[in-house]
């Protein structure tokens, strides 16, 4: 087993060990060969700027935000926050992501922790990793990347998370909270909280409006569907057995769409008018660009913002705000236990 507890940005990362078992593809955000850079959208694109909803900066400020509040954290309390991710196997999207979540929390100052498992790890040694975590107090948040090998069962690995660090908000209580009226849960998910924090940050109204989510991961589309209902939307979850999708989501004031199918909503989809937001990342292959391919999401881009009033764009729509909030969450969770401590004394 390769647990290693590695801090901030120059530390090194023990090798996976094995690829034989190669975990599948999960339906919601497809893992693709993702770029260290995303291939550019093509500069021809006719959707002016201010129907765009530009995940990224929204993202780099809201990580600007957390940094400030790291270093008063740390003046104030003498409190690091700290976040450990989890990796099994040598999935290269899987890579990417762990390796950006490391130099994310380096940029706002907290400290990371990661232990890397070879594809071949058993449940139990995946189990010790997280208990490890679970009991170490330099720890506030614990992340365990997705999707895991299949001899693995991602629901008793999720479940042996300590709700108090669950930073991924994929615990069974925090979901279940997240769903009551009347409850609150200790953690979001971090892509529909970020869909939700686009809206918020670009002045959408929710409350009283029509949504349609299309998708029912438990990452994404149904938690999504339960932060628009909080915030008194009238929500449509609709998915690959509704026969009428278009026709529902046709007549939505906001989309979030989360299928992991290309481009598969179009333009008759969206409503005039309608907010659009694109939690897909597909790699669609393209001879021109550099790579022999381009990221595109769920939506087809250009006809459908030929009717939205406001789109994300992929890349830099949802994903970005993906990671910043993780080190929200993550914050929050080191908050929780900074103000404990002082309660406390
Ligand atoms: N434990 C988890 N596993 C997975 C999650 C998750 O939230 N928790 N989500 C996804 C992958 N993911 C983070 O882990 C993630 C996906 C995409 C992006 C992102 O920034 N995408 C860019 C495009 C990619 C690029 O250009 O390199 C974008 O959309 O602009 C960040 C994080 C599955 N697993
Ligand atoms: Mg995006």
């Amino acid at each position: 087993m390769a647990l290693s507890c590695n801090r901030q940005a120059g530390a090194t990362r023990q090798a996976a060990r094995s690829s034989r078992r190669a975990a599948a593809p999960r339906p919601a955000l497809r893992p693709v060969a993702v770029a260290a850079t995303a291939p550019a959208r093509p500069a021809a694109s006719p959707v002016p700027a201010s129907k765009l909803i530009d995940g990224k900066s929204i993202a780099d400020t809201i990580r600007s935000e957390i940094a400030a509040e790291v270093a008063a954290m740390k003046q104030q309390h003498g409190l690091t926050p700290g976040l450990a991710v989890v990796l099994v196997g040598a999935r290269k999207d899987s890579e990417t992501y762990v390796r950006s979540k490391k130099k994310a929390c380096a940029e706002v100052g907290f400290d990371s922790y990661g232990a890397d498992l070879p594809a071949d790890a058993t449940e139990e040694e995946l189990l010790k990793v997280v208990e490890a975590y679970n009991a170490d107090p330099r720890i506030h948040g614990i992340l365990v990347q997705l999707p895991l090998p299949k001899h693995i069962s991602e629901k008793r690995i999720l479940d042996a998370i300590s709700i108090e660090k669950d930073v991924d908000g994929f615990h069974p209580l925090n979901i279940g909270a997240l769903a009551m009226r009347g409850r609150d849960p200790l953690f979001v998910p971090c892509t529909p909280k970020g869909c939700i924090e686009l809206l918020e940050r670009m002045k959408v109204p929710i409350s009283g409006r029509r949504a349609c989510v299309i998708g029912r991961s438990n990452i994404v589309g149904m938690p999504a569907a339960l932060l628009l209902q909080r915030r008194d939307a009238t929500v449509t979850m609709v998915h690959s057995k509704t026969p009428d999708a278009q026709r529902i989501c046709a007549e939505a004031d906001i989309v979030i769409a989360a299928c992991g199918v290309a481009e598969m909503v179009t333009g008759d989809w969206i409503k005039p008018g309608a907010v659009v937001i694109d939690v897909g990342i597909n790699a669609k292959d393209d001879p021109t660009a550099k790579k022999g391919y381009r990221l595109v999401g769920d939506v087809e881009f250009e006809g459908a913002a030929a009717k939205a009033s406001l789109i994300t764009p992929v890349p830099g729509g949802v994903g970005p705000m993906t990671i910043a909030m993780l080190l929200q969450n993550t914050f929050e969770s080191a908050k929780r236990v900074a103000e404990g401590a002082k309660a406390s004394h």
